[in-house]
């Protein structure tokens, strides 16, 4: 296996001024490839170009260390690195992208990237930042949207940030045009056998849930624009993380878990349906308050259908165990609530507590991967289940992405409503799942699974 080297880093962090779109700040020639983004109601932070990667020449770095490995070359990069920071907040100074398979033996592992350019903003405050590889300036010079040649000394003449940047809104979105939709491992018709065949093992006694998901294929005349994907998500699915990690993109409403400051957080998803969906589930005991049978709120009844409690609180349960050797004061609260998104409803549990050691947010991710909402429980045995009967490789959908800096804070979302572009960019493998349990309908799984793929429609500009 070939490792990769370790770079030498200039990095410097300057304000800038607020824009309505981070988007517009991507420059129109920009290699697509190289596009990260983790942005969330107009915050968060885009970038371009590559100054560093923990991936190899070979692809990922796959197998059961591919987290650790990773976290050992951003410690060492780190360690390297010549860091200006004039900001000073989340997301500011040397920061690092990732998306990691969602198992070990995936031939994609995924990994860190370090892109040459980073726009963010957040609270009314903006800033860039400009990272360079000095053994290898030069070349890195010549990227689309860096213009200014390499400094020398990390204090002064590093480029200033309007030097980085586009002129805003240069950038446009085009519609899609000449986009098929394709079958996957398993075409739509056979999805059910396959839930059927999940639920068969649940009755077996070899897992209590399981979360089966399948792919789409989006085949395209023209090649995808990541920037088109990324506009169309952020503009509907403004309250979930849209991103992009070399050619994986999507709008993930799931928060795995944010490090900020030694605040723990993690936003715990699992039971959907669907915004339309009737009948709706009915009402027990479990809240009373909410037993008026003529209630015409989806919403009430979705918090006390037993089938989708029972679903979430196995996802809970997982996040909360997996934190609980990393945390203080761990908070969870006994009942979930009901996020709202334009296609779907889902029972939602926010977790949050103090961190207790030095684990890094990557560490973190690392260790609440995966959770009982995009594998199953137990998780072992989950795994396997999914392996035999999904037929296909789930890449780095599923597994965790997002972003951490020099300190180790950062945001790890689950690569979920996403799609992955293929190398020419004329395709793009889309996934939806869902959480089996004992009580599962086959033929409902399908519709959740379709649902679930609205938003890379949407993204594609196919409607919803
Ligand atoms: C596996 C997916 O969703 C997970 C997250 C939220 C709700 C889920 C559910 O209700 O099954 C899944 O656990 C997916 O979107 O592909």
């Amino acid at each position: 296996m070939t490792v990769p080297v370790l770079p030498r880093l200039r990095v410097r962090t300057l304000a800038a001024p607020p824009v309505p779109d981070l988007f517009d700040l991507l420059p129109p020639d920009v290699d697509a490839a190289s596009v990260v983004s983790w942005v969330r109601e107009g915050s968060g932070l885009i970038g371009w170009g590559r100054a560093a990667s923990s991936r190899t020449a070979d692809g990922g770095r796959g197998g059961p260390d591919r987290f650790a490995t990773a976290a050992q070359w951003w410690r060492d990069v780190v360690a390297g690195a010549e860091v200006v920071d004039e900001v000073d907040l989340p997301g500011t100074g040397l920061v690092a992208f990732g998306s990691f398979a969602f198992a070990p033996g995936s031939p994609d592992g995924g990994g860190l990237v370090v892109p040459r350019v980073i726009a963010g903003q957040h609270d009314g405050k903006a800033w860039v930042t400009s990272i360079e590889d000095l053994d290898l300036s030069t070349a890195a010079d010549t990227e689309p949207g860096v213009s200014d040649p390499a400094p020398t000394d990390p204090a002064e003449g590093a480029p200033a940030a309007p030097d980085l940047l586009p002129a805003p809104g240069e950038a446009q979105s085009e519609p899609a045009r000449g986009i098929r939709l394709l079958p996957g491992a398993v075409a739509p018709p056979d999805w059910p056998r396959v839930i059927r065949a999940g639920i068969a093992r649940i009755a077996a006694g070899e897992v209590d849930k399981v979360v089966l998901a399948r792919d789409v294929v989006a085949a395209a005349d023209a090649p995808i624009e990541t920037v088109d994907v990324l506009r169309r998500l952020a503009d509907r699915y403004g309250a979930t993380w849209t991103f992009a990690v070399d050619g994986l993109v999507g709008a993930t409403p799931e928060m795995l878990v944010r490090l900020q400051h030694g605040r723990v957080r993690s936003r715990v998803l699992a039971g959907t349906v669907r915004r339309d969906r009737t009948p709706a589930p009915s009402v027990t005991e479990a809240h009373p308050e909410l037993e008026d049978a003529h209630t015409p709120d989806p919403r009430l009844r979705f918090v006390s259908d037993a089938k989708e409690l029972e679903e979430h609180q196995f996802a809970v349960r997982s996040v909360a165990e997996a934190l609980a050797p990393h945390c203080a004061a761990l908070e969870v609260p006994e009942e979930p609530f009901v996020l709202e998104l334009p296609d779907v409803y889902h029972l939602a549990t926010d977790i949050s507590g103090e961190a207790s050691d030095d684990a890094t947010s990557l560490d973190l991710a690392a260790a609440l991967h995966p959770s009982a909402a995009v594998c199953g429980t137990p998780s072992e045995a989950a795994a396997r289940v999914i392996a035999e009967l999904e037929g296909m490789d789930r890449g780095r959908y599923a597994g965790p992405v997002g972003w951490l800096d020099a300190s180790g804070d950062g945001d790890w979302g689950i690569a979920l409503r996403c799609g992955q572009l293929s190398a020419d960019a004329r395709s793009m493998r889309l996934f939806a799942g869902g959480g089996i349990v004992a009580a599962s309908d086959p033929e409902s799984e399908l519709a959740e699974t379709e649902v679930k793929l609205a938003a890379m429609r949407h993204a594609l500009g196919l409607g919803s």
